[in-house]
Order: structure tokens, then sequence, then C-alpha cells
């Protein structure tokens, strides 16, 4: 296996540019399942999850084909069709691999009037359970199943009448496959209390532009009037907000400056006012936003919560540049039970951080060294990797395996703003 080997100590200064966001890549690709026309996804990020998930959708019937990238684009271009629905059944093979295989649950349903999906079970960040993606898709008339480790769907009449449904927590995943689902359906869904993540307003506005009819896009309560069918058409992925702020924090733990080309800013607003609160001064530019860092940073009291809240993809990071601010800061994780797991990992090099149930305390101050270290889930092996930056000597980041889920060419976007880093191939 990989690993990825940096010596820390090193400011950070130069521009690197945001990639396509993971997150919303991943619940726009389904989308080609609810058409026979052909849908082309621009600056979709080089990612594992993204190739998962093309081949997920491979084993369904659609056809993917990757264009070429012209010189000067950033992301890749890839056209995807579902002239006919192949099969109805997402395998457990696939969706261990990766949880998001979920979202193709709802699209499945509204255009072949079944689908069958292997249950995600938990992951190394909580349970996550998926109660609410069937709760929402039982209000809009479906019949769900569940055997031998799947769910199956059914919209008894061929096609969903719709209905509402208001989620008692909020559910990014849940409202995605809602939103997927009512756009086909014969009549009107309400879904209230619905996530308002800018992945999700991605997702209404290229259902918008394949024909769908969506109202409240951006706020908590969508009205969603079904149609007949949808059509296909080309479609650039947002930028990726968590990638651009663990970037940030990368300028705030090294005391560095980055400019940060292609994000939108005013999309992580909660994030930019929490690196501004650690005393980092952000400027927007023309081609995005720079952070640069004085340091010592100011330590802060942060609560991860639904947006426009404070992400839970960001908590990790975020504690890692809270490690060289001059105090005490407290954070509090309220989304997922189990998204410490890289602070034993941050230990064994020098941080004093104490965890309290969900909320954790992070001393800022103590010296950081280099050290091997070992990661279970995407953001904490970002955070060992911010920690890496700043430690004196050298770390070892192992299982790279889940970094290439969501950032990418996380070496060469980091060397070309001075850090010493490279990927170390088991061969
Ligand atoms: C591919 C993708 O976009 N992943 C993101 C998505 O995950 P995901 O969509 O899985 O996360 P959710 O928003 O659904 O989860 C939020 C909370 O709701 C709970 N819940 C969720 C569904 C359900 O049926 N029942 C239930 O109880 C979860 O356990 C969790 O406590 O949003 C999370 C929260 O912003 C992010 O961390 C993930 O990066
Ligand atoms: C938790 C994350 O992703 P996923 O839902 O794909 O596991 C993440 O991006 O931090």
């Amino acid at each position: 296996m990989d690993s990825i080997r940096i010596t820390g100590g090193k400011r950070l200064e130069g521009k690197i540019p945001i990639s396509g966001a993971k997150n919303s890549a991943l619940t726009l690709l389904p989308c080609a399942l609810l058409t026979d026309e052909k849908l082309t996804l621009a600056n979709l990020p080089r990612l594992a999850d993204v190739d998962s998930f093309g081949h997920l959708l491979n084993g369904l019937g659609v056809s993917t084909s990757v264009a070429g990238v012209k010189k000067g684009e950033v992301g890749r271009k890839m056209t995807l069709q579902a002239s006919e629905i192949a099969s109805t059944v997402a395998p457990y093979d696939m969706v261990r691999k990766m949880r998001a295989s979920i979202l193709v649950l709802g699209p499945m349903l509204a255009r072949a009037g079944e689908s069958t999906v292997s249950l995600p079970g938990g992951c190394a960040i909580g349970d996550r359970p998926i109660d609410l993606h069937l709760k929402a898709l039982e209000c809009m008339g479906a019949e769900i199943e569940i055997a031998a480790g799947y769910v199956k769907a059914t919209a008894p009449k061929g096609r969903l009448p719709g209905g509402d449904f208001s989620f008692p927590v909020v559910s990014v995943g849940a409202t995605e496959n809602a939103l997927m689902a009512a756009v086909l359906t014969t009549g009107r869904t309400q879904l209230f209390n619905a996530a308002r993540e800018p992945e999700i307003v991605d997702l209404c506005n290229l259902l918008v532009a394949m024909g769908a009819k969506i109202e409240g896009i951006g706020s908590s309560h969508l009205i969603i009037d079904g149609v007949e069918g949808l059509h296909g058409c080309e479609y650039e992925v947002m930028p990726d907000r968590i990638e651009a702020g663990s970037y940030a924090c990368a300028a705030g733990i090294t005391g560095g400056s980055i400019e940060l080309v292609g994000v939108r800013p005013h999309e992580m607003l909660a994030t930019t006012n929490a690196l501004a609160a650690a005393g980092l001064a952000i400027e927007f530019t023309d081609g995005g936003m720079k952070v640069t860092a004085h340091q010592p940073l100011r330590p802060l009291a942060i609560s991860t919560a639904p947006y426009p809240g404070f992400a839970t993809d960001m908590q990790a990071q975020i504690m890692a540049m809270l490690l060289v601010a001059e105090g005490q800061s407290f954070l509090e994780e309220t989304i997922f039970e189990n998204r410490y797991m890289h602070v034993p990992e941050l230990r064994r090099m020098g941080a004093d951080i104490e965890v309290h149930g969900r909320s954790a305390i992070v001393k800022g101050g103590n010296p950081l060294t280099g050290a091997q270290v070992m990661a279970t889930d995407l953001r904490a092996s970002m955070s060992l990797i911010l920690a890496g930056l700043a430690a004196e000597g050298e770390t070892e980041v192992l299982r790279v395996y889940h970094l290439d889920r969501g950032y990418e060419r996380l070496e060469e976007k980091l060397s070309a703003v001075g850090a010493t880093i490279e990927r170390v191939s088991a061969g």
C-alpha cells in the first residue's frame, strides 16, 4: 500500500487549484439514471470514489466515456448514457467500497419502478443508518422490503405518486435520494427540513437543467412537481469547498499564504469565519480567495452543524490547525458519533488533545514531531497530513487510499506551494 512522506517545517506559499467537489460529483453522477439521453459532467475530480461510481453505474447499464482534458482545463469531462437500465441491483461489493452508492436507490426507482441496493452498514465515522432515505421514499409511495442485507424499493404502479416528508434530522444523502426520486413522480412532493448544503443546490440546478420542476432551491423546504421525463444536458460540478478549507488549514498550520483558485467563498462562510477568528487574513481575489496566516493563531470554539453551520467534514482539519494556536480550543462534533479517530494518531505526533464524548479540548502550542501514522477515514488522514506539514522531522501517513477518495493530486498540489511531500509507492 502507498504512503505519503512529508518533511515538515516549510512555510507554504503560492496557488492551489481547487478541484470539482467529491460530494457533489457523487450525487450528480446517479442523475444519469434519470434519462435515456446523454448527461455530460465537466470538472469531475480525479478521485477513486468517482471511478468507483462510474463502475457502479456501468453495472446498471450506464455507458460512460471520459473525454481528454484540453490544455488549461481542470477536471475531467464524463459523458454518461443510460439508454436502458440493464440491472436494478447495486451489489454489496460496490456499496461496501463506497457508501455513496446508496444514491442510486432513488433515481433507479424513479426511472425503472424498482431498485435494489445493498445496505451500506456503518463506517469508520459512525453508524450512518439509511432509515430516513427509506422513510422519505415510502412517503412518496414506495414499498420497501429489507432482506438478506439488501433494501428493495418498488413503485407499485410503475411510477411513484409523490408525497410530503419532514426530515426529523437533516440528512444530505436522504435529501438527495428523495429529490432524485421526486423529479419523475406523477404528483407533487414537498420536503421539509431538507439539507441545504451547496452540493444539494448543485444537484437541484442539474435536475432543473435536465427539465425537473423544483422550487425552494437553497432552502429547507423543497417543492418538486414530477415530470414525465428528463432530458440530457451538460453541467459543471461545483468546486470542492472541503478541499479548499483543508488547504486553507495548510496555510494556517505552516504560517503560510495560499490562494485557493476557483473556490466560491460564499459557499464556505462557516469555514472562512472560523479561519478569520483564528487570525488568518482572508482576501477575495479574482481567481477565488487568498488566506494568509500570521502565527501564533488564536484558539477557537466550534460546533459542527448542518449547512450553513461548520461542516463536520472540516472538523479534523481545523483541529490539526488549532494545534498551533496559543491556548485551548473546544470542538464539538454533533453530526457523527465517532469522528475523533484522528486524535490518538495526532497525540502520537505530540498533540495534547482530550476527548470527552462528542467534545474535544485541543491544547495548542505543544511542539509536533514527525511519526509514522495511520488514519481510518478521509478527513482524519488529511488532519495527519496537516500535522505532518508543521511537525519537526519526517511524517509518514499510511493507508493513502483514504486520501485518494477525496483529494485529487494532493502531493502535487502541496509540493507546488513549497511542501516537501512525496508518495512512496509500495510497488
Ligand atoms: C457523499 C457525501 O455527500 N457525504 C457527505 C454526506 O454524508 P451523508 O449523506 O451520509 O450524511 P447525512 O447528512 O445523511 O448524515 C447526517 C446525520 O444524519 C444521520 N442519518 C442520516 C441518514 C439517515 O437515514 N438516518 C440518519 O440518522 C447520520 O447518521 C448522521 O448523524 O453528508 C455528511 C454530513 O454533512 C458529510 O459528512 C459527508 O461527507
Ligand atoms: C465522510 C465523507 O464522505 P463519505 O460520505 O463519502 O464517506 C467525507 O467526505 O468527509
